[in-house]
């Protein structure tokens, strides 16, 4: 990890800040850009200005000169007339910018995060830890901090050029003097601050996310949790989240103290020194006392402009360390095909079902769960997969489904769109009945009356009209018992009439009768079966069985010999 703001940082930065800018919204973004710089320009000559007359009312006021005075009052009133406005305009268009920059990569990693199932895969890359916050926190503090800086680091190179030229007018050493004085200050503050600050800002970041996934995690599993009686442990568990945020977030403050007691003792010495410097010319009467205030301005001006990696270095380390979360996230979308797996396990669509000396290791190719494994499922046939728990049943699934490419052999199976799973622990959405129904689709073909009958199809005749309704909104995984959410899934299903259903235990939470009605629906629209079942009652809607044992064992066989065998389930 990097935490330098060498070369290759800013090749990462700029690797993540690009796209935007190239993109199909660049005329807008470049149009807005172009609009903020023209407002900053404007802005800075503005200080200048508004400083020059500020000199001039003391100076007039000091010669007792009355013209003088008025007309710097006047100008002066005139540069706010236009000055203000743009300061707040400048604000105006910069929250504007960031805001549709975030929007676009929001899109942009959202897409690529859901394309290829990669947030399936990153799941199991430790690296990147919760991507969630690095697309919504990182991706905000990115974009706003990014556009923040640009203005800033814009406005100081005007302000330098500007005031230097005032300030040089005045004094050639006291300005020669500010920019060493400036230089030195940058220097120990990159090499001993910025560092340390963005690796902790980076850290903190890790663990605020671990935090917030842990109360997450209790709110899933509310339930659960009470029924256990499991409090005590979690309310541990959750505070010792907390303590390593506060433990890093200490370091955090004494890092900042440390950077607070150097930027002070630079800033003050910087009031006094102007002062310090002209004294003498003051005394002697070569300059009017307009002219030390003028100095000081443009001495403080200059100064922000030179000191502002001393200034915002906590800042810039929080944008550091939300830039590197974000390319390592955008990499990993990248790669996230190719990066994780060696894709070994062949897969061919077509119109048949077969596999062939199929080789099934999980994803870390630290076990294997299958050896050699050949079959054919015929056109009009459906096929069991038993075993005892953890020889690799559902994992033969995620292989068919392409989730686990990690082994050896060729899978060949109808496309994608033709098959349905219905995994081990159903997936309630959150959304409407209506859209639970529709699930993975979001429009429908169906009308009310047609969404009711399938429900009444899978024996839940009642959930409409006892929830509110196919629009009300709940939180169905909450409300609904195991084996009603299996029924639902089961409407799903009946409303998709896939080509296969894969269903992996999906009536696990069944009574036999209910099992018996939802299996009889499928035989009679003939869709194929791939079930992983333990119940022998099971055996008569599928021709073959696949029984996988331990060792990577398993044998296939015609149902009714498997009835008959002396291991039937
Ligand atoms: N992501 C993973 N990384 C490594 N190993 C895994 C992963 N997921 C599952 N496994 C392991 O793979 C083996 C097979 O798991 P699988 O879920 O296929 O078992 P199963 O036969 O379906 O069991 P059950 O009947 O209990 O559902 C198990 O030993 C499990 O621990």
């Amino acid at each position: 990890m990097n935490y330098q703001f060498n070369t290759q940082f800013w090749q990462q930065f700029g690797l993540i800040a690009k796209p935007y800018w190239f993109s199909g919204e660049k005329r807008k973004a470049r149009r807005s850009l172009l609009l903020l710089i023209f407002l900053s320009i404007i802005s800075s000559g503005f200080l200048v200005l508004e400083t020059l007359q500020r000199g001039e009312i003391l100076s007039g006021l000091a010669e007792q000169n009355y013209s003088r005075f008025l007309q710097a009052t006047l100008l002066f009133l005139g540069l706010i007339l236009i000055g203000v406005p743009s300061l707040a305009f400048n604000n105006y268009i910069q929250s504007n910018l960031s805001l549709h920059w975030r929007r676009w990569m929001t899109r942009n990693f959202l897409e690529r995060y859901l394309d290829h199932q990669a947030f399936y895969h990153l799941n199991t890359n430790s690296e990147v830890d919760h991507p969630d916050q690095r697309i919504s926190e990182d991706i905000r503090a990115f974009t706003q901090q990014s556009l923040y800086f640009l203005v800033l680091i814009f406005n100081a190179v005007v302000q330098l050029i500007l005031f230097i030229g005032l300030l040089w007018s005045i004094s050639h050493f006291l300005t020669l003097f500010l920019v060493l004085y400036a230089l030195v200050g940058t220097l120990i503050a990159t090499v001993v601050f910025a560092r340390n600050l963005a690796k902790i800002n980076y850290v903190q970041l890790q663990k605020e996310a671990e935090l917030r996934y842990g109360l997450v995690h209790l709110q899933d599993h509310a339930e659960a949790i009470a029924l256990y009686q499991g409090q005590s442990q979690t309310s541990q568990g959750l505070y010792n989240r907390f303590l390593q945020v506060y433990q890093n977030f200490s370091r955090l403050i004494k890092w900042e103290f440390n950077l607070s007691l150097f930027q002070n003792s630079l800033q003050y010495i910087t009031f006094i020194l102007p002062v310090i410097i002209l004294a003498p010319s003051l005394l002697s009467g070569q300059l009017e006392i307009g002219v030390i205030a003028q100095s000081e301005s443009a001495f403080g001006r200059i100064w922000f402009a030179l000191s502002l990696i001393i200034n915002e270095l906590e800042q810039l380390s929080a944008l550091a360390a939300s830039a590197t979360r974000l390319f390592i996230l955008n990499q990993a979308l990248n790669n996230s095909d190719k990066l994780f797996y060696k894709q070994t396990i062949k897969i061919q669509e077509s119109q048949q079902f077969n596999i062939e000396n199929l080789i099934l290791k999980t994803p870390d190719y630290q076990k294997i769960l299958i050896q050699n494994l050949s079959l054919i499922i015929q056109s009009n046939e459906s096929l069991l997969i038993t075993g005892a728990s953890g020889v690799g049943k559902s994992s033969l699934l995620r292989a068919i489904a392409g989730l686990w490419t990690s082994g050896e052999g060729k899978i060949t199976r109808p496309q994608r769109e033709q098959m349905f799973f219905l995994p081990q622990r159903p997936y309630m959405i959150l959304g409407s009945l209506r859209q639970q129904l529709l699930y993975p689709h979001s429009e429908s073909h169906y009308n009310d009356e047609q969404l009711l009958h399938v429900l009444n199809q899978v024996n839940l005749p009642h959930i409409s009209t006892q929830f509110g309704g196919l629009n009300s909104v709940i939180k169905w995984s909450q409300v609904l018992s195991l084996g009603e959410q299996q029924r639902l899934a089961f409407a799903r299903l009946l409303l998709h009439q896939p080509q296969y259903a894969i269903l992996d235990e999906a009536t696990s939470a069944l009574d036999e009768e209910n099992e018996e009605l939802l299996y009889q629906y499928l035989q009679k629209i003939e869709i194929n079966l791939i079930s992983v079942g333990h119940r022998s009652t099971l055996l008569k809607y599928h021709q073959q069985v696949l029984e996988l044992s331990e060792n990577f064992n398993w044998r296939l066989m015609a149902s009714q010999n498997y009835y008959c065998s002396d291991s039937n389930p």
